[in-house]
Order: structure tokens, then C-alpha cells, then sequence
């Protein structure tokens, strides 16, 4: 796989400043002030799919304070972090998954491998080398956490409750835009916001560990190849090695998100394009292993990300809103419910094998 870095004529990912709907200049900003940021906002994800955000309230501490709470974990050695193992297949989608277990594939790796008859065996063949934890909230009815026992990483599980509840808190102020930039009142604000659950969301640690440059030349490797995600809305806070890429869905060619401090990559997920009736488009994003020759006689460095996945509970049915149905643009989605799109996505987008 090689990596395509942004080039001429691809565009550029629109930064957000959502200070304005910050709650310490809530009562400074002013209602214009506002209604330009969410209009903002919308323009550029309805334009691409994903912007960068800041002025969201997560401060450069916080930020370096989440990530190093990941690189603790993942430097546990494996036998302690398999203490909170993710169960075998895709739910409950919690607890530590090790190095090559979880595969993720794009719905056009499935479609294209589905003729073979054996989709797994052949989209396994190249391995994901990363590893993963999964944190939901503690509210959650349906799928509990897998928690390392307290004495293995003190404070960890109290830190990382916390910080579920602390982006659950900022995605309300993304959504409290986007209804402002797309005009949204009343029943249909109120259906925007079902799209996040505060208790259905998931927190999710990454680590793609560092690679030589000779595990680069003979394997066949990946990261986390090209897929979109099936909620409502990702944030995405990423180290300052980068390594994420989104496409353009005019141009088809990916964009690397640059790291930047303080701010987190929003993209758009797949019930939010449902909802939207394709007015926003969910983001194909991958990190990918670049092609042997780029990578620097050290080796590819170690990379850590923390994803949000914003998501409405489990039994509601995603619909189209109304106003998104035109002569024009007639409905292109049928209402579905949440657990039965992601159950038919997951089987094959993150596919766990901790048996
Ligand atoms: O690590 C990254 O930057 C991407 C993570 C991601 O896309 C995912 O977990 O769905
Ligand atoms: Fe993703």
C-alpha cells in the first residue's frame, strides 16, 4: 500500500474554531458569531466529509494527558493487558485486542473478495498491525466494559470514564453547531441530537507500533486499511507522528490530516449521510504502511490515536430527514435501526479473532 500524501489540486481540510460555543465565551460570542461557525461547519462536511476542529475545550494538556494515558496501557506487557481480552467476533466490541487480531476491510474490499467465497481467509492475509482498547460508557445496557484489573494500571479505568464523559460533552457542542448551520429547529434539531447517545458512544485507544524498514520490505503489512465508519459522527485526536488520510470524494485522492496541536479530526460516519440523505458524505479514512522506499533508513515510528465514536443507542432507527427529500434528491436510504446496520457492517468491518 502506498501512501498518497496531499497533491496538487486535492483540497484542503477547512479548520473550525467552535470557541464561540465554548462554554466559557458562550456569553461573549454572539449569536452571528455562532450561526457563521455552524455554518461553517456544514460547508465544509457537506464540501469533503471531515474537517479539523478547535476551540472545542480539550486544552493541548488534555490532549498529551489522553495520549499518555494510551502509551501506558500499550506498554504493559501483553500478558497484563490480555487481562481485559475483547472477546472472539465483533460484539461487545470492548476490552484489549493484540497486535494483527482485528482486520478492518472497506465494503468494496468485501464486495470485490465475495466472489472468491471465502471472504475472511483472503482479506486476512495481510494483517493489521496494530493493537487496540475498547471503552464504552458505563451506562451502557448492552455491551459492558472489559476493565484491566485496578492494580495493573491504577486510575486508568476512573481517567478513561472520564474522558468518555468529557468528548461525549463536546460532540453536544458539534452537534449544537451543525443544527445552527443547517437550520435545524425544534423536531428535527431534537432528531439530530438522537443521533448521539450518551451512553451507546465508544472511546477507542490505538497503537500502531513502530516497524523496521526491513519488516516494511518483506511483509506485506497494513495499519488500517480504508473503510468508513458506521455511527454517527468520529473525533479524532491523533500524536504528532500523523498518519491519517481521508479522501476527497471528488478527487478520490486521500488527504493526510497534519497533526496540529489542540485540534481533532471530525468526520462524518454513516448515519449521519443516511440522515442527511447523502448531504454529507461518510469519509473513507485509512492509515496506511508507505512504500518501503519512502521510509527512512529508522523505520516507520510508533503512532497512537484516540477515536470517539459518536453513535445513537442501539434500538433507534436512523431516518432521513424530511427536508433532505427533494424531487430533486429523492430519498436514497430506508429507515433502519441502528444495532441491525452496524451488526451486518461489523461483521466484516472489524472483524476480531481474540480466540
Ligand atoms: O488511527 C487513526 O488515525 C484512524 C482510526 C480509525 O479510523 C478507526 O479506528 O476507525
Ligand atoms: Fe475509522
Amino acid at each position: 500500500m502506498s501512501q498518497s500524501f496531499m497533491t496538487a489540486g486535492a483540497s484542503r481540510i477547512a479548520t473550525i474554531d467552535l470557541s464561540p460555543f465554548s462554554a466559557s465565551k458562550r456569553n461573549t460570542s454572539t449569536d452571528s458569531q455562532r450561526l457563521k461557525v455552524g455554518q461553517d461547519l456544514v460547508e465544509a462536511l457537506h464540501r469533503l466529509g471531515f474537517v479539523k476542529v478547535t476551540g472545542h475545550g480539550m486544552s493541548k494538556d488534555e490532549i498529551n494527558k489522553a495520549l499518555d494515558w494510551t502509551k501506558r496501557l500499550f506498554d504493559l506487557p501483553e500478558c497484563e493487558k490480555m487481562k481485559a481480552p475483547h472477546p472472539p467476533g465483533p460484539m461487545p466490541h470492548r476490552g484489549y485486542s493484540s497486535i494483527g487480531k482485528e482486520k478492518v476491510y472497506s465494503q468494496d474490499d468485501v464486495d470485490s473478495q465475495t466472489a472468491s467465497g471465502n471472504v475472511e481467509k483472503t482479506l486476512r492475509k495481510i494483517s493489521d498491525f496494530k493493537e487496540s482498547y475498547e471503552i464504552g460508557s458505563e451506562h451502557d445496557p448492552v455491551q459492558q466494559n472489559i476493565w484491566l484489573p485496578e492494580t495493573i494500571l491504577p486510575h486508568f479505568k476512573e481517567y478513561m470514564n472520564s474522558l468518555y464523559e468529557r468528548l461525549a460533552k463536546i460532540s453536544h457542542v458539534v452537534l449544537d453547531a451543525m443544527s445552527l448551520g443547517l437550520g435545524l429547529e425544534g423536531e428535527a434539531r431534537g432528531a439530530l441530537n438522537k443521533l448521539m447517545s450518551g451512553r451507546h458512544c465508544q472511546l477507542r485507544l490505538l497503537h500502531y507500533p513502530a516497524i523496521s524498514k526491513e519488516k516494511i520490505q518483506k511483509e506485506l503489512l497494513a495499519r488500517l486499511p480504508a473503510h468508513c465508519d458506521w455511527g454517527t459522527l468520529t473525533m479524532l485526536f491523533q500524536d504528532s507522528q500523523g498518519g491519517l488520510e481521508l479522501q476527497d470524494p471528488h478527487s478520490k485522492q486521500f488527504i493526510h490530516a497534519e497533526p496540529e496541536d489542540s485540534s481533532f479530526v471530525l468526520n462524518v460516519s454513516d448515519m449521519l449521510q443516511r440522515f442527511t440523505n447523502g448531504y454529507f458524505v461518510s469519509a473513507l479514512h485509512r492509515v496506511s504502511v508507505p512504500d518501503p522506499e519512502t521510509v527512512p533508513e529508522s523505520g516507520l515510528p510508533a503512532r497512537y490515536s484516540v477515536p470517539f465514536f459518536v453513535a445513537p443507542d442501539f434500538s433507534h432507527i436512523v431516518e432521513t430527514l424530511p427536508q433532505f427529500i427533494t424531487t430533486a434528491n429523492p430519498a436514497k436510504y430506508e429507515p433502519v435501526r441502528f444495532d441491525q446496520y452496524g451488526s451486518i457492517v461489523s461483521k466484516y468491518q472489524y472483524q476480531n479473532n481474540n480466540s
